[in-house]
This record gives structure tokens, C-alpha cells and sequence, in this order.
């Protein structure tokens, strides 16, 4: 059983840019609400900092396109999205149609189109945010104190295949015999970049520590495929602590001992699972960020909230936008803009901090007041660093 090392590298270089396009996917639900709360933030910091533009273009692929046309997707649509340096997406799903219809139609169209094999999902109580963990206080972005840091996961997520590979089918439907198989795939090749992948990420981290999350004990052909590469894998990073958790395990872990955790690799339904709860104990499923990435920058990467379309609160302009406006800031610093997402990062929490914020964070605030807030906080901090027209970056 030797490693087959992959021929990619599994992280590439940012663009050296100033100015980026971006394609914007908002889509069904609270989507659209979000997603222009995150391009307001995006004007604003490049109206803040002088240096960089974004220049965006709209789509309107959704549930209510499907229903008219009969597709979430043109024909040509993946080849327009390749010209663009990052797609920011909202959420997909609609009362009218079936789930499986509008995330394979659109959400796994895409990652799985252009192959954005890694899911990169960090969790941390970020300053003006209340855990339900009573022993995790929040902490701020510019506090790098990792011994204060209680809770400050990154989660990776592989995102092309498991139960997500299109792998199985429905036959004799209606009878009482029916069968329906979801076959779980599990390639070398999956395995082993993602595995480096979640290395590379626990390596550029103070703490240095990758947990792999298995289920090798009941799954006993994928997931032990999946023991077998990491074991492998970790060879090439005697740098990095590693070790492994089974996922019902995982979960008390991440309930009682957060801070005995820092990054980790699950499959593509642990992972799905284990991130929302991440979110949870964070404070709110409305603050978590998302990045769908191609690491070797082949095709363009899609970021978008953790968070679905959520019908109960959509048009009520009680969205938390948080977790774009963190979204907005991991995609940016995909883009190369470091110092541009940490400020973002600083005014969320400024705005957090000052009980501006929305009723799944027990304040009162809408959408709006939250973003205008956010822009405010934005501005204020560019002009305390002097940013802007008179200096350059
Ligand atoms: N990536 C995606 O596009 C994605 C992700 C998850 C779910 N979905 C789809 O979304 C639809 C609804 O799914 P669901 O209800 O399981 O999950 P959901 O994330 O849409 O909502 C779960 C709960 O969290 C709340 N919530 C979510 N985002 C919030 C925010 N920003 N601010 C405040 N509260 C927020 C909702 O009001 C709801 O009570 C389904 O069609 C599902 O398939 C899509
Ligand atoms: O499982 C999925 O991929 C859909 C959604 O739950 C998500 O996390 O994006
Ligand atoms: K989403
Ligand atoms: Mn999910």
C-alpha cells in the first residue's frame, strides 16, 4: 500500500490583481437578502481602501428560473462562470420544488463542475456573540492568543464526492419492494487531495493540529480508505499533530472539549453535518461562512453562506447577513486581499459588539440596520488607518 502522490499541488498562489470579477448567485430564499447586504459591504471596502474593484455581474439562476425554463443553469452557463475570479452564491431551495431537484440543479452543478474539491468552513465566537458554550468566550480578530481561543475551528469538508457523487438509483417505485441505493464513493485520488489539502490548512495554523473524522468502525471499505491515506498523508507533515475521531464521538468532543480541537477533515455528509453544528455552538447557523474552492485556481471558487434558503424568515428582512459579510471576507482573501477581509472581520464584530445585531443573536436589528452598521464601521476604521485616496496599500 504505497502513496500515490497526486500530480496537483494542492494549493496555488492568489491572483496579483486589483481588480476582480465577480459572478453573484443569489438565488431562492433569504439568498438575494444576504447577498446584497455582501455586495454593499464589498463597494464599501473598495470604496475604503482606493487600491482594488470588484466588478460584479448578476445571475439570476433560482428556483423561480427553473419553474419558467425548466433549468437552474443555461446551457452555456458554466463556461460564462469560468471567466470570473470568484462566484459569491446565496442559497438554493423552494417550497415549489424538491430539494434534490434544486441542490443538484444548481449548488452541486457547480462545485461539482468545477471540481471545488475542498469546503473550507471556519467556525469562532467572534466578539459580541454569546456561545452556548458557557466556557468559550469570544475573541477578536486582531487577538492572536490562541490559549484564549476556546472554540476556533476551520472545518474541511471534501466536496465532490461520498454520498454526494450521483452514485445509486430508485427502482420498482411505488411497490412494496421498492429499492433505493446511495452509494457512497470513496477514490484514492478524492481521498488523497483532500487529505493534503486539510494538511497544507492545519499547517498554516498557529496550533498545527488536523483531526480526521472516520466511521471506520461500521463503514468498513471508504472510511477505512480514508484511515489508510491519512495515515500516509501525515508522513509528509511530521510538522503537524494528527489525529482521528470517530464522527458520533466527534460531536461530544466538539460539544465538551472544543478547544482540544483546532482544524479538521471530515467526508462530505459528516462534514455537511458536523459544520452546522460548529455553527450552532458558535452562536447561529446565520454567521458561518462557506468556501467552495478549486486549490489549484484551474476554475473559479464559489463562496456562500453555510446557511440555506430559509423560507420561514425570507422577505421579512430579518436575515442575519453575518455570514456573508464572512463569506465576503474569506473570498477576498482568496483574492489576495488579506488586510482588506481582517478589517472586514473588525467591523462585524464592532457592529456585533454594539448589540447591532439580528434576533437569531437574541438582538433586534434587521438586514439593513446590521449592514449599514457593518459599512459604517468599515469607513471609520479606514479612516483611523488612513486609508483611501491619499495612501497606497
Ligand atoms: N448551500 C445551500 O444552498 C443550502 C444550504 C442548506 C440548505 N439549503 C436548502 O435550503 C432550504 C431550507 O433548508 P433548512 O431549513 O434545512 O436550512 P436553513 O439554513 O435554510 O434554515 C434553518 C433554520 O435556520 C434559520 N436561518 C438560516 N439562515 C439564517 C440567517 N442568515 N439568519 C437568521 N436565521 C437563519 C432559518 O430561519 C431556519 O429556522 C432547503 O431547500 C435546503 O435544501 C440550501
Ligand atoms: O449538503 C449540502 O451540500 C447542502 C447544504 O446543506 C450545504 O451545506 O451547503
Ligand atoms: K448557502
Ligand atoms: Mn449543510
Amino acid at each position: 500500500m504505497g502513496s500515490i502522490p497526486i500530480s496537483q499541488q494542492p494549493l496555488a498562489p492568489p491572483p496579483s490583481k486589483t481588480s476582480y470579477k465577480i459572478a453573484s448567485i443569489p438565488a431562492d430564499g433569504i439568498g438575494p437578502e444576504v447577498i446584497s447586504a455582501g455586495i454593499q459591504v464589498l463597494e464599501t471596502l473598495a470604496e475604503t481602501y482606493g487600491t482594488f474593484s470588484f466588478d460584479v455581474t448578476h445571475f439570476d439562476w433560482s428556483s423561480d428560473r427553473y419553474l419558467q425554463t425548466g433549468k437552474y443553469i443555461p446551457d452555456d452557463g458554466l463556461e460564462e462562470l469560468q471567466r470570473f475570479d470568484a462566484i459569491l452564491f446565496g442559497a438554493v431551495g423552494d417550497q415549489r420544488v424538491p430539494d434534490h431537484i434544486s441542490l443538484w440543479g444548481l449548488r452541486l452543478a457547480i462545485c461539482q463542475g468545477f471540481q471545488q474539491f475542498a469546503n473550507v468552513r471556519p467556525t469562532r465566537i467572534l466578539k459580541g456573540v454569546t456561545s452556548p458554550l458557557a466556557a468559550c468566550q469570544p475573541t477578536s480578530t486582531d487577538d492572536n492568543d490562541t490559549n484564549r481561543r476556546k472554540l476556533d475551528w476551520v472545518i474541511v469538508r471534501e466536496n465532490s464526492e461520498g454520498e454526494y457523487a450521483g452514485q445509486g438509483g430508485r427502482s420498482h417505485i411505488g411497490q412494496p419492494w421498492e429499492t433505493a441505493t446511495e452509494v457512497a464513493i470513496f477514490t484514492r485520488y478524492g481521498v488523497e487531495r483532500i487529505m493534503r489539502f486539510a494538511f497544507e490548512v492545519a499547517r498554516s495554523r498557529p496550533r498545527r493540529k488536523l483531526t480526521m473524522v472516520t466511521k471506520s468502525n461500521a463503514q468498513r471499505n471508504g472510511m477505512v480508505l480514508w484511515d489508510d491515506v491519512h495515515k500516509l498523508v501525515a508522513k509528509d507533515y511530521p510538522d503537524v499533530e494528527s489525529d482521528k475521531m470517530l464522527v458520533d464521538a466527534m460531536t461530544c468532543r466538539m460539544a465538551l472539549q472544543p478547544e482540544s480541537l483546532d482544524t479538521v477533515v471530515a467526508t462530505n455528509l459528516h462534514a455537511d453535518i458536523l459544520t452546522d453544528l460548529a455553527a450552532a455552538l458558535a452562536g447561529s447557523i446565520g454567521i458561518a461562512p462557506t468556501s467552495n474552492l478549486d486549490p489549484t485556481r484551474q476554475r473559479p471558487s464559489m463562496f456562500e453562506p453555510i446557511h440555506g434558503s430559509a423560507w420561514d424568515i425570507a422577505g421579512k428582512g430579518v436575515a442575519n447577513p453575518v455570514g456573508t459579510f464572512w463569506t465576503v471576507a474569506e473570498m477576498i482573501k482568496w483574492l489576495g486581499e488579506d488586510e482588506a477581509a481582517e478589517l472586514l472581520m473588525l467591523a462585524v464584530e464592532n457592529a456585533l459588539d454594539q448589540g447591532v445585531k439580528t434576533r437569531d443573536l437574541g438582538g433586534s436589528a434587521g438586514t439593513t440596520e446590521v449592514t449599514a452598521k457593518v459599512c459604517d464601521e468599515i469607513r471609520r476604521i479606514g479612516r483611523d488607518r488612513g486609508l483611501g485616496a491619499t495612501s497606497k496599500k
